[in-house]
């Protein structure tokens, strides 16, 4: 995959037409915005893998998208039936990319289960692949305004949550805006309603480390300072860079009203949630503080198939992230020898999460500690919109 000198509208992280599909290499933000051309399934994966796009819808999106542009101009040999068989086997081949996000495996059941029903309806390769790209352009067409559902549904929520407050002062994790999605953002998407409906004070913005990922110099930055930072500097939003260590200090000092975080994996039982390494911990200082909790996210991150947080199985990276600088790309900077644990993932508890916020409404607790993640789910299809 070659670098490609276009650089559409920034805070695109992905940029497709109908067999063409660029990635922003997020590697290199926010100093150079630099688009990588994916041609194929096998770029797409490699561009998931090594986060030149990350974000659980993002990678799902971009991975159907990889595939779509490898299929476009296809002359594939064979009859419906295989046409269908090849796509199923290139969705497994992505989905392999990164294990803890349940949106690109979710897109590649639902996906394959479409090429397959269409392959037994007709005759024409052509009508297989025809079916697989509309669903695919579909993904990243309708991601945004899910989104902006979400930050309706959740900024709503959090004045009603919050009253005797005009403004707040709402504290994220990681990236979960436009840079991690196909646009607007989840838990961001949040912040952004707030802030455009002049409920919002600040954002604080936790640098979340340890995936380092800086373009070749010497400053330490993550996805915290690197990506969301960028964002609402890009959307100016007042916000505030703090380090991860520095969030118990803050929540002491009375200065946060509210914690939203994306989600990659939330279980069946909706009483665990996993998300970037360092959620849990600001869990914990939330409960604490009687600060407030939300995770916001797509129902494409809820896996009903897993009972348990215990299932979600949780990606750990490279030892090289936390040896070396530059996202493990540079030079080293920790002791050899030293052993190295760099799980990207933890898993939060429904005890310690005030709400879900999702593009179908805010699922809340029953009088139990666990969310009803399963009647809300099946009860969404009959409602239009709730909070
Ligand atoms: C809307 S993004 C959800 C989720 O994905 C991020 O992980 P990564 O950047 O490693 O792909 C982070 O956990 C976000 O909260």
């Amino acid at each position: 995959m070659g670098e490609s000198n276009e650089t559409p509208e920034a805070l695109q992280a992905i940029c497709y037409q109908r067999g063409s599909l660029r990635l922003l290499d997020q590697r290199k933000l926010p100093l150079e915005s630099v688009y990588l051309n994916i041609q194929d399934s096998k770029d797409g994966w490699n561009a998931i893998r090594d986060m030149v796009v990350r974000g659980a819808p993002a990678i799902a999106i971009a991975a159907a998208l990889s595939l779509a542009v490898e299929i476009h101009s296809l002359e594939f040999k064979g009859a419906p039936a295989d046409a269908a068989d090849f796509i199923v086997k290139k969705l497994e081949f992505l989905v392999s990319s990164r294990p803890t996000a349940v949106n690109l495996s979710d897109a590649a059941t639902k996906l394959g289960d479409l090429v397959q029903n269409t392959s037994e309806t007709t005759t024409e390769v052509k009508t297989v692949f025809k079916a697989f790209v509309e669903a695919a352009e579909a993904m990243l067409e309708n991601d945004v305004a899910d989104n902006k559902a979400i930050g309706s549904h959740g900024a709503i929520f959090l004045r009603k949550k919050s009253e005797g407050l005009d403004k707040l002062c709402v504290l994220t994790h990681c990236n979960t805006g436009s840079l991690a999605t196909a646009g607007y953002g989840t838990a961001l998407g949040v912040i952004r309603a707030l802030h455009a409906g002049g409920y919002l004070d600040k954002a604080f913005c936790t640098e979340t480390r340890p995936f380092n990922q800086a373009k070749f110099q010497a400053i330490w930055l993550s996805f915290g300072s690197r990506l969301t930072a960028y964002e609402l500097v890009h959307d100016k939003i007042p916000a505030t860079l703090v380090t991860d260590s520095a969030v118990a200090a803050l929540m002491k000092s009375g200065s946060v009203n509210a914690v939203v975080v994306g989600a990659d994996r939330i279980a069946a039982n909706g009483s665990d949630t996993a998300n970037k390494i360092g959620t849990y911990s600001l869990a914990l200082c939330a409960k604490h503080h009687g600060v407030q909790f939300y995770v916001a996210a797509p129902l494409t991150s809820i896996d009903l198939s897993i009972s348990s947080g215990q299932q979600i199985v949780i990606e750990e990276r490279s030892p090289k992230e936390l040896l070396n600088s530059e996202g493990g790309l540079g030079k080293q900077v920790a002791a050899s020898g030293i052993a190295v644990w760099n799980p990207a993932f933890d898993v939060t508890p429904a005890s310690l999460i005030t709400a879900i916020i999702t593009e179908k409404g805010v699922i809340t607790k029953s009088g139990d500690d666990v969310f009803d993640i399963k009647s809300f789910v099946e009860s969404t299809s009959k409602r239009l919109t709730i909070e």
